[in-house]
């Protein structure tokens, strides 16, 4: 079997969420569009319930989880804002359609449901914590994100352990 933590699914699709926040906060750069939009929030948080209940799963946690992913990826965004207009050569040129993204972050939303609802017995064991964490560096590894997305893959993960 390969040498990989459990948990590792849950890792990678966290941070493949949190990287299609620099798509957003393209689509968003210089058109007043704000960073914080409450009312898809609500639309992402109800989805993911549901989609939860609908394997067996526990809404209210899923509910939890994502409002971390929420958080992280809004700190990304606020991230790469800085970043850009401290260094307007580093701004996008190019302005994603905003729909299309979320059609990804939907897609990915519904993964990480159901990677979390496969690993709800490996979250609920004091070993959790140390798994997650392999799993994040295994990621970093992967992936080799900026410091920016690990500290946000690190803060989207604080409420994926259950003990
Ligand atoms: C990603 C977006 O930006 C923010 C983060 C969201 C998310 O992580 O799902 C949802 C709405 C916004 O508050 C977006 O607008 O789609």
């Amino acid at each position: 079997a390969p040498c990989v933590s459990p948990l590792h699914p849950v890792a990678s699709l966290a941070a493949e969420r949190l990287a299609t926040a620099d798509l957003v906060a393209a689509a968003k750069w210089g058109t007043g569009s704000p960073i914080d939009d409450p009312a898809r929030e609500q639309q992402v948080l109800d989805a993911v319930a549901a989609q939860a209940a609908q394997l067996g799963a526990d809404p209210d946690e899923a509910r939890r989880v994502f409002r971390d992913q929420i958080e992280a990826n809004k700190i990304v965004q606020r991230g790469l804002f800085a970043r850009w207009a401290a260094h307007p050569e580093q701004a996008p040129t190019t302005k994603p359609d905003l729909n299309v993204v979320r059609q990804t972050i939907n897609r990915i939303n519904t993964d990480l449901v159901r990677a979390l609802a496969d690993t709800t017995a490996e979250r609920d064991t004091p070993a959790c914590g140390p798994e997650l964490a392999t799993a994040v560096v295994e990621v970093h590894h992967e992936k080799h994100p900026d410091l920016l997305h690990t500290g946000a893959l690190v803060r989207s993960l604080v409420s994926a352990c259950r003990v």
